[in-house]
């Protein structure tokens, strides 16, 4: 019997079960970490090039099993094929992105006096766990393996426990590529299998991708034997809509920034801040466009919205509507439970996208982070006002802007307090760009360049070409 969350956790598709899990606990996280460290020595002694070539394998096999992979995304998570498709397709570019960037790992030269030198090497951590949210369940396992495994790093990755299936597709494709046996493992399991991980001494580094609290919780844990973190957390981000902008594509960003994977993405653009000028004509237009999204059964190539995660999610996030409501917000469209005529469909957790007006900044629905398709409408005049309440939350993971004014759009990108502002357009991530919170939504990257440094420290070697100095006898 497991003593560790719940003995079995019982995983679902469309309300039905689609397989049973065992958390993994103390014995199987030890052994995990055993092996991803016997792994780390072989892999972080081969050549960048080397490792680079794995890598390229596994991208490769990725890319020939796209549709395969997408469609088990699919049924881990809810969300519509055709996202699921375009995660795959990021997933197997990132491996390639960063397998193109083992090979150019490298330490500096410094010259020092009579002709002595140092130079530094650019090293691996060694085992770095990955702990994943269940929103986009491949694409986080390979956001935060393949910058680790190109560093010469091993991971062991816990995946949400309610999207465990397609993190350990990924690993039987790394293996299947020929890294070294352990070097991506995967352990299941919810809470207290994170924190076991978290606690681990062998552990070098944790990469958290999840809710603010359980992130302070890991940052916790992890600082008791001072692992590197990095979080990647919640948000509540603003997206303001200036009265100058090209209306089509603002009232498409909108949507782009509310309801992919059904409004359940850590980035989305939740408070759309709208000039007075053109609020009518943004909300006749984005309830319009909103109310022709087709929901239903996420395997077809037609639907653009599948079903929530669980059960309790859709219940808070009707909450969350039926809370704005009683606050005084009015429901333009969408904000219940939605039953698609599939019969096969109806124990699934589906919902109508959302557009609520007459919001205010203190209601518990701009102030909070829903994670499901609710986008909150507020009217603004200025831009130094909408830039003060842009500004006035805890969170600070991404930002937007729409203007058709060049220098407006860069000065309010400037002064929005957010790692990532989007200027015309909404939840544009390729792997080149780096991605990660300011303020409580977290810190260090993820994609781009700068991740390498997360995953790898610096060693400086200094040689002497003298004699020592007889300092203490002098
Ligand atoms: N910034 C980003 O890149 C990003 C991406 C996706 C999701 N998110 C955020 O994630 C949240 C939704 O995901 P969620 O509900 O899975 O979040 P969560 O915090 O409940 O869980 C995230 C992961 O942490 C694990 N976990 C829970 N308690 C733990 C503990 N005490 N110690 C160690 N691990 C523990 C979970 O099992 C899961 O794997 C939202 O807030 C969303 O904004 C952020
Ligand atoms: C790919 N997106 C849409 C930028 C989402 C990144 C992961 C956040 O939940």
């Amino acid at each position: 019997p497991c003593k560790y969350d719940l003995c079995r956790l019982t995983v679902v598709y469309a309300g039905r079960k689609l397989c049973d899990m065992f958390p993994c606990g103390k014995e199987e996280v030890d052994q995990a970490i055993q092996s991803a460290h016997a792994a780390y020595l072989k892999w972080s002694k081969m050549a960048g090039m080397e490792r680079s070539r794995v890598m390229l394998e596994a991208a490769r096999i990725i890319r020939e099993r796209r549709d395969n992979i997408a469609k088990l995304e699919v049924i881990n998570n809810g969300k519509s094929i055709t996202e699921a498709q375009v995660d795959i397709d990021v997933s197997w570019q990132t491996i390639e992105y960063y397998a193109g960037m083992a090979g150019t790992l490298a330490g500096q030269h410094i010259q020092l006096p009579g002709g002595s030198f140092a130079y530094t090497r650019r090293e691996p951590l060694g085992v770095c766990v990955g702990i994943g949210a269940w929103n986009y369940p491949f694409q986080v396992a390979v956001w935060k393996s393949a910058p680790a495994l190109a560093c010469g790093n091993a991971m062991v990755f816990k995946p949400s426990p309610f999207t465990p299936v397609t993190a350990v597709i990924l690993a039987e494709i790394y293996k299947e590529a020929g890294v070294p046996d352990g070097l991506f493992n995967v352990v299941q399991g919810g809470a207290e299998t994170g924190a076991l991980l978290c606690n681990h001494p062998n552990v070098a580094k944790v990469s958290f991708t999840g809710s603010v609290p359980t992130g302070k919780k890991v940052m916790e844990m992890s600082a008791k034997t001072v692992k590197q973190v990095t979080l990647e957390l919640g948000g509540k981000s603003p997206l303001i809509i200036f009265k100058d902008c090209e209306l089509d594509n603002a009232v498409k960003g909108a949507l782009m920034a509310n309801f992919l994977t059904q409004g359940q993405v850590c980035c989305n653009g939740t408070r759309v801040y709208v000039q007075r000028e053109i609020l009518p004509k943004f909300l006749e237009e984005v309830v319009r466009k909103t109310k022709t999204i087709r929901i239903g059964d996420p395997l077809l190539e037609t639907t653009r919205m599948g079903a929530l995660i669980t059960k309790q999610q859709l219940d808070k996030v009707l909450g969350f509507v039926s809370q704005a409501k009683k606050e005084g917000a009015k429901v333009l469209c969408g904000g219940d439970a939605f039953t698609p005529d599939d019969p096969k469909l109806k124990g699934g957790y589906f919902m109508s996208p959302c557009v609520l007006d007459n919001c205010r900044d203190d209601m518990t629905c701009v102030k909070e982070e829903i994670f499901g398709p609710v986008m909150s409408v507020l009217p603004f005049d200025t831009e130094e006002e909408v830039l003060m309440r842009a500004n006035n939350t805890t969170f600070g993971l991404a930002s937007g802007v729409f203007t058709r004014d060049i220098s407006r759009a860069h000065r309010v990108a400037e002064n929005l307090q957010a790692g990532t502002c989007f200027i015309n357009n909404y939840n544009i991530s390729p792997v080149e760009v780096p991605f990660g919170g300011y303020k409580q939504s977290g810190f260090g990257k993820e994609n781009g360049q700068v991740t390498i440094e997360y995953y790898s420290q610096l060693k400086t070697v200094v040689v002497e070409m003298g004699d020592v100095d007889d300092y203490f006898n002098n």
